[in-house]
């Protein structure tokens, strides 16, 4: 089997996939995305292809030490994305080219149903409850919310206070669910340090980025100042960024299989972890490939904890978008049964990604500043 031919498209809401074709008609999808810079990434994927086609799409390991190494200059988002992107589509390939579904390839199930949370928002703290109200009444075991918004460097009281206006309520009203916290690195060090205790009271699932992920070296001495679990992940790139954090003492692991080197690299993480006591919840806001590679690393992986769901995209029937069948990844209690299906155990719907590719969108990142002017992390 020979690779002839790679295809990204640009979709909305903010995602890349990549298509991969094959001589022999099977057909492989990925998710290459850096939210807000998807262009870079679609670049880079160019550039990977240029390598790629004409090979054996079969020989994954190999291509994703040449993908990932062979341009002397490694890592960082752009290229560990448009890396993991391929490398999805390469196992999907492998799956659908054996009949089995990619977890079957990665040492069979573990488990028969993965389950999965979502974010609650809202403008007001009332909203973000009632929000997270109905998502716990539509059978969701755990929500996770973001207690913070604009933070300067030591805004302790503040923030605190809007946290309790948030959290106090909230608590309440989900019953038995599980609450995770984002602290999305808004916090400095030294304000971590001295709200990471308070929010440890509600007993969150776990307390997500209380620093930005360059500070991970630092995070030991958060890990060491409180009961609460530390979560962090999403924006580091490999096994090796990982060891730092999870060195650190972190609990839960949360690679994004479209950051991180994709399934190839998330099982690397998976089996460091494991040997930390320390859990993968996979970080996923993106679109359904992303989901299904996460899951199928959710169905093998015994440390798992997770998944995080871009519920947000799902429509109100309740199917995610581009598949054109969308039950394999239907929520059923708060659970997405075993992906049965060959590959990534989805079939994309390519005349509707096509279609979609073809209406200009573009998605940035909101820019905060604060009342100085200075600029603010979102
Ligand atoms: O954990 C999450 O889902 C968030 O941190 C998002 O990844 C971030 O807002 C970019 O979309
Ligand atoms: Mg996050």
């Amino acid at each position: 089997m020979r690779i002839v031919d790679i295809e990204t498209f640009q979709v909305p809401p903010r995602w890349l996939f990549v298509r991969v074709a094959t001589d022999e008609g099977v057909v492989g999808w990925g998710e290459p995305i850096v939210e807000g810079r998807a262009e870079a990434v679609q670049a880079t994927v160019d550039i990977l292809a240029e390598y790629l086609v004409g090979k054996d799409p079969l020989r994954i390991a190999d291509h994703w030490q040449v993908m990932s190494k062979s341009g002397f200059y490694r890592g960082g988002p752009v290229l560990s994305s448009a890396v993991a992107g391929l490398d999805q589509a390469l196992w999907d390939i492998a799956g659908k080219a054996r009949g089995v579904p990619v977890h079957e390839l990665l040492g069979g199930p573990v488990r028969d149903r993965v389950r999965v949370y979502t974010a609650a928002h809202g403008d007001t703290p009332a909203d973000v409850a009632d929000h997270a109200t109905q998502l716990v009444a539509d059978g969701f075991t755990a929500v996770k919310v973001t207690p913070a918004g604009r933070l300067g460097f030591l805004d302790d009281r503040a923030a605190i206070r809007s946290m309790r206006e948030l959290l106090d309520p909230l608590r309440d009203a989900l019953g038995d669910a599980d609450l995770a916290m984002d602290l999305h690195g808004r916090f400095s060090l030294p304000m971590a340090r001295r709200v990471l205790p308070l929010l440890a009271e509600y007993l969150p699932l776990f307390v997500e980025e209380p620093v930005l992920p360059e500070y991970t070296v630092h995070l030991g001495r958060l890990t060491a100042s409180t009961s609460a679990p530390i979560a962090t992940g999403e924006r580091l790139y490999s096994v090796g960024e990982f060891r730092l954090a999870l060195e650190a003492g972190i609990s839960v692991a949360q690679p994004d299989l479209s950051h991180a080197g994709g399934i190839s690299e998330t099982m690397r993480i998976a089996a460091l972890a494991s040997a930390y006591d320390v859990a993968l919840a996979p970080h996923c806001p993106l679109g359904p490939i992303a989901l299904a590679s996460c899951l199928q690393i959710g169905f093998t992986v015994p440390n798992y904890l997770i998944q995080e769901l871009p519920f947000s995209t799902y429509d109100e029937a309740g199917n995610a978008p581009y598949l054109t069948d969308p039950d394999p990844l239907r929520i059923s209690a708060g659970h997405i049964e075993r992906l049965t299906g060959p590959g990534l155990g989805i079939d994309i719907d390519e005349a509707a990604v096509r279609a979609a590719a073809g209406q200009p969108h573009r998605w940035r990142p909101p820019l905060w500043r604060h009342d100085d002017g200075s600029f603010a992390e979102w």
